[in-house]
């Protein structure tokens, strides 16, 4: 019989002082004892990354980790500026092994993105520097959950998935950047990705509207008119499967749910208060539109519990299964 090919994953373990070291070494021990053809390097201080020795030697021996050295020294929940280019370093790390084929996917734990910008670099999230580094113009945050049967009442498992038209941007500049040009390829990103990544033959794509009640024919706000149904129209021409503008607060309906394959919100908080609601701590954000394949954790670097042992690590687990998933398809096809 023939063993699969083995997927290798990376994971860039965060904000040093988060909870990103721990719930990394935890998740990724539980995949490679669910997946014996994968391999893990975790990205990171191996003083923060201490694999136990009491893990089965089968697993140890597929689990790696790739030292890259702080400023200084670490105390957990306290967050030092400078160690902000070492979480940069393990970020390109990952990227450039992804770009030049020595790992199949990245997964990423949280950074902080404040304490980046206060160590001089800006940046607005791993999102737009992964754009950025891999030279793509436009990309879309995703994010993704299995919803089990008996949540919000659903007789069936259902998957939960939102997409966002912008991303790390105050509130005010929101309605500046929903350009129809700008949301219909984010329509078509989003349209590709659920083809090709995700295998789903006609993706189901609602979307959202800015303002209440979708602008009220133009009474409450002008950008549906002038902005987000022409992109809809254009992506329905182009043979998209894409339904709205629809009011922010019933776009979200359960009893759409198993016709939706996603959720198109305009902005951060829109899309993602609703998702982080039902599925905190086991939801999965995944980058679209990017040559190399990315996913993540939903959730911060929660560095009031950090070090304590306290950390939930099923996202993180959940981000791994996934890229695992993705690779494996991806593989298979090359
Ligand atoms: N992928 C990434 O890099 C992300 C980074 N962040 C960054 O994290 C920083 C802190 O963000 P916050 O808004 O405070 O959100 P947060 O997710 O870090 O914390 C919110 C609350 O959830 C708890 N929590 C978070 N993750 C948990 C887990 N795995 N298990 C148990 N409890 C958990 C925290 O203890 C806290 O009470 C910000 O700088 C933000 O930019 C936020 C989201 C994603
Ligand atoms: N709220 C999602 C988030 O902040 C993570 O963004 P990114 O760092 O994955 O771009």
């Amino acid at each position: 019989m023939q063993l699969p090919a083995i997927v290798k994953l990376v994971i860039t373990t965060g904000e040093p002082s988060g909870i990103g070291p721990e719930v990394s070494l935890a998740a990724a021990a539980h995949l490679l004892k669910e997946q014996v053809n994968l391999e893990v390097t975790l990205v990171g201080c191996s003083d923060l990354l201490t694999v136990s020795d009491a893990l089965d030697p089968t697993i140890r021996d597929r689990l790696h980790v790739h030292h890259v050295s702080l400023a200084e020294p670490v105390r957990s929940g306290e967050l030092n500026p400078a160690n902000a280019s070492y979480v940069l370093n393990t970020l390109d790390f990952a990227i450039d092994g992804c770009v030049e084929g020595r790992f199949d996917a990245m997964v990423t734990a949280p950074l902080q993105k404040s304490i980046i910008n206060l160590a001089g670099t800006p940046f607005t999230g791993h999102t737009e520097y992964l754009a950025e580094r891999c030279g793509v113009k436009r990309v879309v945050m995703m994010l993704c959950a299995e919803l089990p049967a008996g949540t919000l009442g659903m007789d069936n498992t259902q998957q939960f998935r939102v997409a966002l038209a912008t991303t790390h941007l105050p509130l005010q500049a929101v309605s500046s950047a929903l350009s129809c040009n700008d949301l219909f390829e984010t329509i078509q990103i989003i349209d590709h990705d659920l083809r090709s990544k995700f295998g789903i033959a006609q993706p189901q794509i609602r979307v959202a509207g800015l303002n209440p009640h979708a602008g009220e024919a133009g009474y409450l706000g002008r950008e549906e008119l002038d902005q987000i149904i022409p992109a809809i129209n254009l992506a329905r021409d182009s043979g998209i499967a894409v339904s709205g503008p629809y009011p922010g607060d019933t776009m979200f309906d359960v009893r759409v749910l198993d016709k939706t394959d996603v959720f198109l919100a305009m902005y951060h908080d829109q899309g993602l208060a609703p998702f982080k609601f039902v599925s905190f701590a086991s939801g999965i954000n995944v980058t679209l539109g990017l040559p190399i394949i990315r996913t993540s954790v939903d959730h911060g670097t929660a560095l009031d519990i950090a070090g304590k042992g306290l950390a939930d690590h099923r996202s993180m687990l959940e981000a791994l299964r996934l890229a695992y998933a993705l690779a494996s398809h991806h593989n298979s096809l090359v």
